[in-house]
């Protein structure tokens, strides 16, 4: 991308046009935009970080990140929409020019690159008809194939027969409990120890060396659901008073956009159990305001959201996004 006015929002973006869109859209917006690089994949891609702030020093933080899941389309596409909305609405909205008066943002898009790569590539489709130079693995047909659907990390290791961790159940908190898997076959599969992979360990860092992030928002698809801790746990968390009539006005705030009902509360008792999760990690961490959204929309088209409804969601979730921030910023 040369610049981000040609760069459509209303489209699902490769990673590597995510990748130029950042680079344009830093530089575009260098007074108030920067790109940090929190360490690297486990195929070696950088993990990226954009940082939105007005000055000051390890200022307290809001920390966001999409596309933990790579088959959740909707949620990079919805972090890029968000990333624009900031820097469109600083020094008009008074809400978010309080709170980049105060705090800074950090924002993850591609919190699993290799996962989100995968899902944009085209399967070897066995037997296949050959493009006649009689390579059988020859892809010679675009498509949707089961790739598309691949949730984990891309992460190996010797003896292992299967591929990828879920990046949502290998955080410390809760880990290997209920709601997580120790097969490496499963979908949520924990991974080998708490925080073994790279993309969940330089979240880690980050958060752990920053000292100063005060709210954590971890954004997944489908259900539409906003979700507090614990996913490992029956039992309340300590502040589940405000975090519920936090998510209750958010999920009003996200309502009145376009009509969307979202369901809330407590990631254990609206959903499952789940075990080794990030917003979990992150309130035991002490961060109190961990929430986790999914997105649109409720199953008719699950993880393959079409294109036209990346705006109308973006929008809904940014007035909840926000309606968190100002609480941040108020408390
Ligand atoms: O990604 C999901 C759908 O692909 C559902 C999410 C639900 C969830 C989200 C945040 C915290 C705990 C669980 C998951 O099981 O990890
Ligand atoms: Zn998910």
């Amino acid at each position: 991308e040369r610049s981000t006015s040609s760069f459509s929002y209303s489209s699902y973006h490769t990673l590597e046009e995510i990748y130029s869109w950042i680079d344009s859209f830093v530089t575009e917006h260098a007074n108030i935009v920067s790109k940090i690089q929190i360490g690297q994949s486990f195929e070696n891609r950088s993990i990226l970080v954009l940082k939105f702030s007005t000055g000051g020093f390890q200022r307290q933080a809001i920390w966001i990140d999409t596309g933990i899941h790579s088959r959740e389309w909707i949620t990079h596409a919805t972090g890029i929409w968000t990333a624009d909305k900031i820097v469109s609405e600083y020094g008009k909205d008074c809400i978010l020019t309080n709170i980049l008066d105060t705090m800074d943002i950090f924002l993850e898009i591609v919190s699993n690159p290799d996962g989100f790569a995968f899902t944009h590539s085209m399967a070897r489709m066995s037997g296949a008809p050959t493009s006649g130079n009689g390579l059988s693995n020859q892809v010679i047909h675009p498509g949707l194939s089961q790739n598309r659907l691949w949730r984990k990390n891309k992460s190996s290791r010797p003896g292992v027969a299967c591929i990828g961790v879920d990046l949502n159940r290998n955080w410390k908190s809760g880990f290997g409990g209920n709601g997580s898997n120790d097969n490496p076959c499963s979908e949520t599969y924990h991974g080998p120890y708490p925080h073994s992979e790279p993309e969940v360990s330089a979240i880690v860092k980050f958060i752990t060396d920053h000292r100063n992030i005060k709210a954590l928002i971890s954004i997944h698809s489908y259900s539409q659901m906003l979700m507090y801790p614990y996913g490992y746990s029956l039992e309340p968390v300590s502040s589940k008073e405000e975090l519920c009539n936090l998510s209750k006005s958010a999920a009003q705030a996200l309502y009145k956009v376009h009509g969307m009902q979202y369901t809330y509360g407590s990631i254990s008792t609206t959903l499952y159990m789940a075990s080794g999760v990030t917003v979990d990690w992150a309130y035991d961490s002490g961060i109190k305001y961990s929430f986790s959204f999914e997105l649109r929309d409720t199953g008719q088209y699950g993880f393959l959201l079409p294109a036209t409804q990346i705006i109308p969601t973006a929008q809904e979730t940014w007035m909840a996004i926000r309606t968190i921030m100002i609480h941040t910023l108020n408390h």
